[in-house]
């Protein structure tokens, strides 16, 4: 039976006069004025803007291992209300995805679940231990088809290893995601490594420990000709590395870089509080960084948004700040965030939205059917955002089982009205449906 869903007065990207869009068996059907036909259900957008629908390449869902912060359903149901149509779940999880036998359970869950596309990561190393490469042609021959790799959490800090997992990885057409944190550059670092850490006795990473890795990294991703993805970047230095990079000419190799909302908005003057809830790797830096990510963004120098959706249990986020886990909730803050930091001050428009949440970075994983145009005989993966909307943020009220965001209170701009996934809707007005 052919499942017709009429979508009346959108505005693509935010452009141009409202349209109504068709869509039929999970494919744009008709995209025009005024459309008029027998549907199984009518959206009224009343103008919302229509933008291809999100994709996270770093999400972490917990599991198998830690069911107590996330699961793959509720964290399904997270990434729906915040407009994703695809994320990437993270190997960290006990045990770890540095197997077939685990990828395949994440991906098959994650079609159970339904609500967005669940891609495995797989582990670069044997148990995340930066000794052994994982068996990576397996995962990526398993029916879970993982093409991003990565150690997230640790770095892969040995450099001959590192060449290897690029020449792996590049071998077998997928993508190294590196959480860039050189471990031999400090001591149980707490923070970010300045005045404000030093104010209140926590040892912290200092800048170089994120951009020297970095640009060693740059250097073996054109040595190998592999594909290099830099996680969460969180440095100006780091910026001018890519930028560096980036305005070279046939250097070999590729390499793109992710920058989360909470980088973009957040710095280490609210070490000041004292509450765990802001503790994250790499950790919230300097007001400079932030302005300085905020317009590597806007360049094209950083290529694309991630959440770094980082759930946990009470207990991990709730004691002394060294004790605490670090981490924060992402998913369905990161619109309203990236509306704030970007839209707002005009750093970016919603084409440009669009480009950094779904085009980039389905174009550095590889997805063929996301990411798409919102055009006829595309895909239906698409998000409605009504842009007026303001809203407060609750973490009680998140889907996540976890509760720790540290945007607690704040007044976002930009509400997720609907998300469908290839046709079919996953979550409208607050709601998802599974
Ligand atoms: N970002 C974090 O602070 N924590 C992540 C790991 C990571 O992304 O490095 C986690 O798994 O909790
Ligand atoms: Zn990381
Ligand atoms: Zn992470």
């Amino acid at each position: 039976m052919t499942e017709r869903v009429l979508l009346k007065e959108v505005r693509p990207y935010g452009e141009g006069e409202p349209v109504d869009v068709l869509v039929e068996d999970g494919m744009i059907a008709r995209v025009g004025a005024s459309i008029d036909v027998d549907a199984d259900e009518i959206v009224h957008a009343d103008g919302a803007i229509a933008l291809p629908g999100f994709v996270d390449l770093h999400t972490h869902l917990r599991e198998p291992g830690r069911e107590d912060a996330e699961t793959i359903e509720s964290g399904s149901v997270a990434a729906a209300l915040g407009g994703f149509t695809s994320v990437f779940a993270m190997a960290n999880t006990d045990p770890v995805a540095d197997n077939a036998v685990v990828v395949e359970h994440v991906w098959r869950r994650g079609r159970e679940v339904g609500l967005v596309d669940v891609h495995p990561v797989g582990a670069v190393t044997v148990g995340l231990k930066g000794e052994k490469l994982a068996e990576m042609g397996t995962m990526a021959k398993s029916s879970a088809g993982v093409r991003v790799f990565s150690d997230d959490g640790l770095c892969v800090h040995d450099p001959l290893l590192m060449r290897r997992a690029l020449e792996y990885t590049g071998a077998l057409g997928g993508v190294l995601a590196q959480h860039a944190e050189d471990p031999r550059l400090t001591v149980d670092a707490q923070a970010h490594e300045g005045p404000n850490a030093a104010r209140l006795g926590l040892t912290g990473w200092p800048a170089p420990a994120e951009e020297s890795i970095v640009a060693r990294d740059c250097l073996l991703a054109g040595h190998t000709g592999g594909s290099l993805h830099v996680c969460h970047v969180s440095t100006r230095g780091t910026a001018d590395i890519l930028r560096w990079w980036k305005s070279g000419e046939d250097r070999g190799g590729t390499v793109s870089a992710e920058v989360t909302p909470h980088h973009l908005l957040l710095t280490d003057e609210l070490l000041e509080t004292y509450d765990p809830v802001n503790k994250v790797n790499p950790p919230l830096r300097t007001d400079a960084d932030a302005q300085a990510l905020r317009q590597a963004l806007a360049d094209g120098t950083v290529d694309c948004v991630a959440t770094d959706h980082a759930p946990h249990a009470a207990q991990d986020k709730c004691c002394e700040w060294s004790a605490a886990r670090p981490g924060m909730l992402g998913l369905q803050t990161a619109l309203g965030v990236v509306a704030s930091t970007m839209v707002v001050p005009g750093l970016l428009d919603w084409r440009g939205v669009a480009r950094v949440m779904s085009e980039n970075p389905a174009r550095i994983a590889n997805l063929g059917d996301q990411g798409r145009p919102i055009a006829e005989g595309e895909p239906a993966n698409l998000v409605l955002v009504d842009p007026e909307h303001r809203w407060t943020v609750r973490g009680e009220e998140l889907a996540s089982i976890a509760a720790n965001t540290p945007f607690e209170g704040m007044e976002l701009p930009g509400r997720v009205l609907t998300t469908m996934l290839r046709g079919r809707i996953t979550a409208h007005e607050g709601k998802a449906r599974q």
